[in-house]
């Protein structure tokens, strides 16, 4: 028997016409490579990619980190879940998330309504040795960041696992961490219930 393997712009395009109007959003901590590898994925599927943070960024004409230091973190996090909640309503797109976005419940049913979550899900020492490359993390800017960035994982780790899928994000070629994303997509929509029908566009609200 000959195994012949789906050509990549036959998945690409299968996996578009799937998801309907829903967007694939990715979740998890800072570090795991949400903004890169959700930009890498959006250009491979031809979507259009916006980043939470940076959206909040454009809207609000400040930094986040300035907006964490002028208005605190609880008007950040109102932000920001306005900010997901509009992007949710025009999909399909790739939504890169904040690592806390997901931490709110009224975020994260918005996304199982109207998404396909990814959890990017990289291990301690690579999570640090990546966010130490910049200092725009406000919640990192302090003596030890390393236990904050421990405690984070206690705190959210039960509610990133609510996520669809999940993608081990590691020190590999972010254009193989994004095909593995690709795949794991492709997967999830072979068996996904929600998809739309052939010829149909989904409402984004089948879920
Ligand atoms: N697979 C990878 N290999 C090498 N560096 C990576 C990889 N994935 C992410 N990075 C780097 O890690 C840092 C954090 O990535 P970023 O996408 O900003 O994470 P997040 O949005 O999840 O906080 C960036 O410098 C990015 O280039
Ligand atoms: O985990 C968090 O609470 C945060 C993550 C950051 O985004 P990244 O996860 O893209 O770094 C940014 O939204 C803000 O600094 C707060
Ligand atoms: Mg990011």
């Amino acid at each position: 028997m000959t195994v012949t393997e789906t050509p990549a712009s036959t998945k690409f395009a299968g996996i578009a016409q799937k998801l309907g109007n829903r967007s694939i959003v990715f979740v998890g901590l800072m570090g795991a490579g949400k903004t890169v590898i959700g930009r890498k994925v959006a250009e491979m599927l031809g979507l259009a990619f916006i980043d939470s943070d940076h959206e909040i960024e454009t809207v609000s004409r400040m930094t986040v980190a300035d907006l964490f230091s002028s208005y605190g973190e609880a008007e950040f996090r109102s932000l920001e879940r306005r900010v997901i909640a509009r992007l949710l309503k025009s999909g399909p797109r790739v939504v890169s998330t904040g690592g806390g976005a997901f931490v709110n419940a009224q975020t994260r049913r918005a996304v199982a309504r109207r998404g396909i979550s990814i959890w990017l899900k990289a291990d301690l020492p690579t999570l640090m040795e990546r966010v130490g490359r910049k200092s725009t993390r406000p919640l990192l800017n302090n003596q030890d960041p390393e236990s904050v960035m421990r405690r984070l994982m206690d705190e959210r780790y039960p509610l990133y696992a609510e996520a669809d899928i999940v993608v081990h994000s590691r020190n590999e070629p972010k254009d193989v961490i994004a095909g593995e994303v690709v795949d794991a997509l492709a997967q999830y929509l072979e068996n996904d219930a929600h998809a739309p029908r052939e010829g149909t566009r989904g409402n984004g609200d089948a879920k």
